[in-house]
């Protein structure tokens, strides 16, 4: 009898976006753009009498996470779960949907459930808006891509473009996504300052962002920093939305980002959530 099933989710990088309030959690969320990026999380799902969550990162363990509690039970499942993360979380990176999207995949085949992949994404989804974890994440991650979603939730129109160049990114803290999204002075801010376009390629895609992270208000005085350095070298950057972080293309990407903190080479993501093994 199988008893582990492992999934890993790719994470997405949101630049820029809009909050669209809908009559329930599968019409709300967001449109905007962003980057399905080939890191994100690897999930480890075992049956179990109650559900419980392990989170490690870099080597350290946290209990609990409250969407994937929250989505377990929802399919009406118990279940051990351990999620493995090397970006930080909270910073932007689209991990609380990767971690969704990882668990429910593994949760999907372990308990024989048949959802389909967009059934599990319409879980996710849920969860994310419930929990104000994030808007358009899971709706983006269901196939990789620099992605532009023009209508809200999972079954939205959305267009993806697949370039081949890296991207690079630090993070230099975290900005709890729920803090922001239960604002309303910056929702009204973040809605003004939204862009109205697809981007064309991943320069487009930077500096779109960029445009809007401007008007949104949101960057921090060390974002703000390395921001202005990226300037001086003239590499397209902005701020992950939303995380104290930055993301930049382009030649001298790397060498500038790398005086301010550890660099994430990061690839376009082909594809989205998948079963890695079933194991007994
Ligand atoms: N790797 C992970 N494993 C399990 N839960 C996670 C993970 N990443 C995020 N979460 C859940 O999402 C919450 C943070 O959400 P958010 O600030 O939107 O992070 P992010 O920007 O990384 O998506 C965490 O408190 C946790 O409940
Ligand atoms: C920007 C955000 C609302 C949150 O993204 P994160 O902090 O990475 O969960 C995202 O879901 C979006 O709709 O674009």
């Amino acid at each position: 009898m199988v008893q582990t099933a492992v999934a890993f989710s790719p994470g997405h990088i949101s630049g820029y976006f809009r909050r669209v309030e809908g009559s329930d959690p599968a019409s709300t969320g967001s449109i905007g753009a962003g980057v399905v990026i080939n890191e994100g999380v690897r999930s480890t799902v075992e049956p179990a009498r109650e559900t419980s969550v392990r989170v490690i990162h870099q080597g350290h363990a946290f209990a609990g996470s409250p969407p994937i509690e929250y989505a377990l039970d929802r399919l009406g499942v118990a279940a051990r779960v351990t999620t493995e993360c090397r970006l930080p979380i909270g910073a932007g990176f689209g991990l609380s949907a990767a971690a969704l999207l990882a668990t429910l995949t593994a949760a999907n085949e372990l308990f024989a459930l048949t959802l389909t992949a967009e059934e599990v994404a319409a879980y996710a989804h849920e969860a994310e808006v419930l929990h104000r974890t994030g808007l358009g994440d899971v709706a983006a991650i269901q196939a990789g891509g620099v992605v532009c979603r023009k209508g809200a939730g999972i079954h939205a129109e959305i267009t993806r473009i697949y370039p081949e160049e890296p991207l690079y990114a630090i993070s230099l803290g975290p900005l709890p996504t729920a803090s922001v999204l239960s604002s309303p002075e910056a929702m009204a801010r973040i809605a003004a300052a939204y862009p109205d376009r697809c981007p064309r390629d991943l320069a487009d895609f930077c500096r779109l962002s960029r445009r809007f992270a401007e008007s949104s208000g949101l960057i921090a005085a060390e974002v703000r920093e390395v921001l202005q350095a990226c300037d001086t070298a003239g590499v397209p950057a902005s701020m992950t939305m939303l995380g104290n972080g930055v993301f930049a293309c382009g030649n001298g990407a790397e060498a500038v980002l790398s005086r301010f903190g550890e660099v994430y080479r990061l690839c376009v993501a082909r594809r989205g959530a998948y079963l890695i093994e079933m194991r007994p």
